[in-house]
């Protein structure tokens, strides 16, 4: 990982001049593009996205002007949302979970491998039973009871842990349902695994309504958080095909298996700054 390297994201109103633009300022400022991808929903009229990632001469001593020359010179002329992050900018994961294990420990065993993009900072449950573990890989563990009567007092507690401690929160079914004044509170990036299809299945007991249903494919959906319920943007989806022998114990088996791999890769795309929300949906470079 290179001091030196920046990843930029931007998405804005098509039209032409954009890359040109983009690449003419990366030039005044001696950066050299080792990487670019990008993409126009439509041909006239549509909206533009891209990401570059670029290498630049003493980076760290110059991101604040060149953050302010690319909003003057480039970003305002094109109505650009836009994002420019070091490559080496830490990157702080809060897990949150419950009792099933299979997600949490994929991820903490992704992230000793280093193969999350980030840091986990620290382990938050409604329940004690992964204190041990956690704490043996040397990561703090906070137990955060929940229930409806006390989910707002449990609200409050997990914001003393998560604020200013962490840039990404990942909920590893994590099986409470947060409220709109907690992620308004929060103010960052919670990405959750549905083990579901979506948009089948939302809710609770997923696999349940699957066997109820008949299907013949059950799979996890790895999205944003939103206030409602399982319908935040989209990062990554996966199935599994199962058939008339199986339980809900066996569904819930095979589901395990595509919910980890669907929310390792959705958590390695978001750190990774390869993911842009527009309306509601996601482009992933
Ligand atoms: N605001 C949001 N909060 C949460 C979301 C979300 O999309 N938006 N996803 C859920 C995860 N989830 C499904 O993936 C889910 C978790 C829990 C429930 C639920 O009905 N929980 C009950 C309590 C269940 C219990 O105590 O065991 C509840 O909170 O009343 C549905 C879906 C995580 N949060």
């Amino acid at each position: 990982m290179s001091a030196d390297r920046a990843r930029l994201l931007i998405d804005c109103p098509d039209g032409p001049g954009i890359v040109a633009a983009v690449s003419g300022f990366l030039a005044t400022c001696g950066a050299n593009i080792v990487e670019s991808d990008q993409h126009c929903t439509r041909a006239v009229g549509g909206h533009f996205f891209m990401r570059m990632t670029f290498d630049v001469p003493d980076l760290a001593g110059r991101l604040t002007a060149l953050r302010e020359g690319f909003r003057t010179e480039v970003a305002d002329r094109f109505a650009m949302a836009w994002r420019l992050t070091p490559e080496a900018h830490p990157r702080r994961v809060a897990i949150l979970a419950s009792r099933e294990p299979h997600c949490l420990f994929e991820l903490l065993y992704r992230a000793e491998r280093g193969e999350v993009g980030g840091d986990v900072v620290q382990v938050l449950s409604n329940h004690p039973d992964h204190r041990a573990a956690v704490e043996r890989l040397g990561i703090p563990y906070h137990h955060v009871p929940a229930t409806r009567e006390t989910k707002p007092q449990a609200e409050d507690a997990l914001l003393e842990h998560l604020r200013g401690t962490c840039d990404l929160v990942v909920l590893a079914r994590y099986m409470q349902i947060l409220s709109g004044d907690f992620l308004t509170r929060l103010g960052l990036p919670v990405i959750n695994i549905h083990h579901s299809f979506l948009p089948a299945f939302v809710g609770a007991a997923p696999y349940q309504q699957a066997l109820d249903r008949g299907v013949k494919i059950v799979g996890a959906t790895a999205h944003y958080v939103t206030e409602e319920l399982d319908s935040g943007p989209i990062i990554e989806q996966d199935v599994v095909r199962i058939d008339h022998r199986a339980d809900v114990a066996e569904l819930a088996r095979l589901g395990a298996d595509v919910e980890r791999l669907v929310l390792g890769r959705a958590v390695r795309w978001h750190l990774d700054d390869r993911v842009i929300v527009h309306h509601g949906s996601t482009v992933v470079f």
